[in-house]
């Protein structure tokens, strides 16, 4: 029976491993993590995240060929395939700080696996890395390894959280980079085995080691451009009288550029995006090539200045402050159907309301009041960080206040900032929200979910991201 083990357990290695073991009922899949409390959490009723599909997977294979341990050392001795799925956070210190990617996670994995393994075994790229990062986890395999082979292959991940198991079930593609050497081919087959076992053949694409490590790199860099190209256009939109979500779709009907993607925000989060960008950046101005990086900068400026211009609209919108106004915070999480709260815009825009002494009230059905009050109190970059070595928040934020029902949260609110696109947030009773409100009401929404005519017949001022203006905004020019 081949044995896989995945070093992670984390959004990526849980519900990868989650589906290579119901698609493949012939291998055993351990997924191993240093986190005593994530790994309880696979092993119990409640997961430690949220992903709709996930519970039923991995119901259905744990016990039998999947299993969560941290034990890690010991299933890193049997497995033939070694996934590795740890953290790649943003450096904060030292050389490349706030830009290059930090391997200290991964290196210390490879480390222990050179350590452990009596066998040959196949180490397998799930992290998403700077390109030659291979390289440099073969030295340290075969310089500690003691003879053991190592073939390193690079397979990055494409899945998007709150549509992984859908992701993962119907992959665009699965990508395999390796070694262009017949033991590096032999590897490639081997992994390509495993994912034939549910993908088709032609969605299996193999190339050399750097085109995959790059290709990843590429992928969200090009899908991030998309958010802030609409993004920018929104801009426009607002000062011109054009509508973002009309101009979006005559431009996504262009079948060479399609529909998808185009969506204006209140700016992207997750923890991939921004991450992987700056990533790329470091990389191009490592090869000399401060053109390319500076292109590439500009899709991170861009989704802050999108961030900055709500926060701003907000304030100027209500007379210019909002000290000491309620303001309800419809969505913290950083997409809907996730609890994940990694770089989210949410973030940013709350501290920005904070910064002008505003209140807030903040509802989101999947994030708890630990991790909103963990967010809007730590440093940058410390979020991608395993949870077990990040600070815990000091003091309860007075001015914030974590409320389990929307209408709770809307309640005396002056105004109300919608910054996740969760579905019940379409179907809300406005004019219940309307009356129960501060006047004059304003809705800001960062997502363009509501009906803005119905609301502003209801009587609230509303700013919807890209939308003709509300007559009430249009000589209160937002300038971030
Ligand atoms: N989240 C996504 O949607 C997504 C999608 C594609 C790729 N990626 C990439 O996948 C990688 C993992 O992302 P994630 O979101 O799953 O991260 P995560 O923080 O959810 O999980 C990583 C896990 O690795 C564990 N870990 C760290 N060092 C370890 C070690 N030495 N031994 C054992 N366990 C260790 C941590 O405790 C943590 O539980 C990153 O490189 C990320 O960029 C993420
Ligand atoms: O038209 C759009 C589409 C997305 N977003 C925002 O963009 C962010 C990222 O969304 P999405 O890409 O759907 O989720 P992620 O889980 O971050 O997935 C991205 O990052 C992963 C990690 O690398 C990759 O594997 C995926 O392919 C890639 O889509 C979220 O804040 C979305 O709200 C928009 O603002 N407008």
């Amino acid at each position: 029976m081949v044995k896989i083990c995945c070093i992670g357990a984390g959004y990526v290695g849980g519900p990868t491993m989650a589906v290579i073991a119901l698609k493949c009922p012939s291998i055993e899949v351990a997924v191993v993590d240093i986190s005593k409390s994530r790994i309880a959490a696979w092993n119990s009723d409640q997961l430690p995240i949220y992903e709709p599909g996930l519970d039923g997977v991995v119901k259905q294979c744990r016990g039998k060929n999947l299993f969560f341990s941290t034990d890690v050392e010991k299933h890193v001795y049997e497995a033939d395939i070694v996934f590795v799925s740890v953290n790649t956070p943003t450096k904060t210190r030292g050389l490349g700080a706030g830009k290059a990617a930090d391997l200290t996670y991964w290196e210390s994995a490879a480390r222990m696996i050179a350590d452990v393994s009596k066998s040959d075994k196949i180490v397998v790229e799930k992290s998403t890395v700077p390109v030659k990062t291979a390289e440099a986890i073969e030295k340290i395999l075969t310089h500690n390894g003691k003879g053991i082979k190592f073939q390193i292959l690079s397979n990055p991940e494409f899945l998007a959280e709150g549509t992984a198991i859908e992701d993962l079930f119907k992959p665009d593609r699965v990508l395999i980079g390796g070694r262009e050497t017949p033991e590096g081919q032999k590897s490639i087959q081997t992994l390509k085995n495993v994912y034939a076992h549910w993908v088709p053949e032609e969605r299996i694409l193999t190339t050399n080691l750097w085109s995959a490590e790059l290709s990843k790199l590429a992928a969200n860099a090009f899908l991030a451009q998309r958010i802030s190209s609409v993004n920018a256009m929104s801009a426009l939109c607002e000062a011109t009288g054009a509508n973002v979500t009309q101009v979006s779709y005559a431009v996504g009907t262009d079948t060479r550029i399609g529909p998808k993607f185009l969506n204006a925000s209140v700016g992207f989060g997750g923890s991939c995006f921004q991450k992987d960008i700056l990533n790329l950046v470091y990389i191009c101005e490592c090869n000399g090539l401060p053109e390319v990086a500076e292109y590439w900068k500009q899709v991170i400026k861009i989704n802050d200045y999108q961030k900055s211009r709500f926060v701003n609209r907000v304030v100027s919108s209500m007379f210019n402050t909002v000290a000491t106004k309620k303001i309800a915070i419809l969505g913290f999480a950083f997409k809907k159907d996730t609890g994940d709260t990694r770089e989210t815009p949410a973030i940013d825009v709350c501290k920005g309301l904070l910064g002008d002494k505003a209140r807030l009230s903040i509802y989101d059905p999947q994030v708890t009041e630990d991790q909103i009050q963990r967010d809007l109190w730590m440093n940058k970059f410390d979020w991608d960080h395993p949870i077990h070595l990040q600070p815990t928040s000091p003091t309860t934020e007075k001015k914030v206040s974590v409320v389990w029902d929307a209408y709770e949260a809307t309640k005396d609110a002056d105004g109300v900032c919608i910054l996740t696109e969760w579905d019940e947030f379409k179907t809300l009773d406005y004019q219940k929200v309307y009356d129960n409100m501060r006047k004059p009401a304003f809705v800001f929404d960062g997502r363009n979910i509501v009906d803005v005519d119905k609301l502003r017949e209801i009587g609230f001022i509303v700013y919807s991201i890209g939308k003709p203006l509300d007559p009430w905004l249009k000589d209160m020019p937002a300038v971030a």
